[in-house]
């Protein structure tokens, strides 16, 4: 419980993941910039190596990163599974090690699991900042786990929705959300109703089927898909991707990892760190889906922030 308070402590006292004046998000804007730069300098990080945990329907997945010219060595140890419906067991587990690059000794191992829902929600909402249209006024959240909560903060500090949306496979899990979160939601009974007319949707759901189909996507709606990590897990359907300009957090990783990309044949059109950096369009005129696979270099600015954050406190508590 010690390194969950620590964390806790950390985001919500510090102020760390504060949408409009959080630090948060312009340290991952740069780091996804740097990341598709591809400067061995800037950003070494491998795909995500992964483990099947068959007996227990997980994966472990390990997630290293190296910024030599900011001296951030970091990786992440994280388990997430395919549970059954009504499992009480954690759906991801995640560990984040800080390490001296020079000397290779450990500065600090961190509860993972507040640093991955708050940067999987923060690249989220870079990719909503980057490729949602102007004057967007509903959200439709398809899940109701703890992403879906992260999500839901993020996206309402930094953007000004008229109406918020959520689906779950059950009334209670919807109903769970809507009280777990701090502004109005309605529930939808069905996933197709909460995002019929919405302007930006976001999957954060642990299905491995489509949950979200083209023909009810708005013409020029953002989607941000954030489940179906697997190559054989899907979430949204052959008709959307085939209809949507699709961006990824890495292309390498949307092409060893996301379903939805690969069994939909479609090509990443491009990296938000491209789009960040000018070098590719943001399609804001066209429906546009984000895949988000998650990054060991998203974890690592978000680590040193906690650090860089817990050091300034704790000295000046001192
Ligand atoms: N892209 C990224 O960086 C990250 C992705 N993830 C993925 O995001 C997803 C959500 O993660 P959490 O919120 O932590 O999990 P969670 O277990 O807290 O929530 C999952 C939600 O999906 C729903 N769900 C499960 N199976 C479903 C199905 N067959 N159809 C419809 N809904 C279903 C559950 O009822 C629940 O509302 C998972 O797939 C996870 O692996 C998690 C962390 C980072
Ligand atoms: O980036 C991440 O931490 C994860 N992506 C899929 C499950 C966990």
């Amino acid at each position: 419980r010690w390194r969950d308070y620590v964390s806790r402590l950390a985001w919500e006292r510090l102020g760390i993941g504060r949408g409009k004046s959080g630090h948060l998000i312009p340290r991952l804007e740069d780091a996804l910039a740097k990341f598709s730069r591809r400067d061995s300098a800037e950003v070494v990080q491998p795909v995500r190596t992964t483990v099947a945990l068959q007996k227990h329907r997980g994966f472990l997945g390990m997630m290293p990163c190296y910024m030599e010219n900011d001296g951030v060595l970091c990786t992440k140890l994280v388990c997430f599974y395919n549970r059954e419906e009504g499992s009480t067991l954690p759906p991801v587990q995640a560990t984040v090690v800080l390490l001296d690059p020079e000397y290779g000794n450990v500065k600090a191992v961190m509860e993972g699991e507040v640093i991955t829902c708050m940067r999987t929600a923060a690249v989220s909402a870079i990719s909503a900042k980057l490729l949602m249209r102007p004057g967007t006024e509903v959200l439709a959240i398809l899940g109701s786990g703890q992403q879906a909560r992260s999500h839901y903060t993020v996206f309402t500090e930094i953007f000004s929705f008229k109406e918020v949306r959520v689906w779950s496979r059950t009334r209670e899990g919807a109903e769970r959300f809507c009280r777990s979160v701090a502004g109005p939601v309605i529930v939808c009974g069905s996933a197709e109703e909460a995002v019929r007319g919405a302007d930006a949707i976001v999957t954060v759901t642990g299905s491995t089927e489509p949950v979200l189909c083209g023909h009810w996507v708005k013409p020029g709606a953002h989607v941000a898909a954030v489940g179906a990590c697997r190559p054989d897990w899907r979430e949204l359907d052959d008709a959307l991707m085939k209809e949507a300009v699709v961006y990824a957090d890495s292309r390498e990783g949307a092409t060893a990892e996301s379903g939805d990309v690969i069994l939909s044949g479609v090509e990443v059109f491009a990296e938000l760190g491209d789009v960040l950096n000018g070098t590719k369009a943001a399609h804001r005129e066209k429906t546009t889906v984000f895949k988000s696979l998650g990054m060991g270099v998203e974890d690592a600015v978000s680590a040193k922030l906690v650090f860089d954050k817990w050091n300034a406190y704790t000295t000046s508590q001192l």
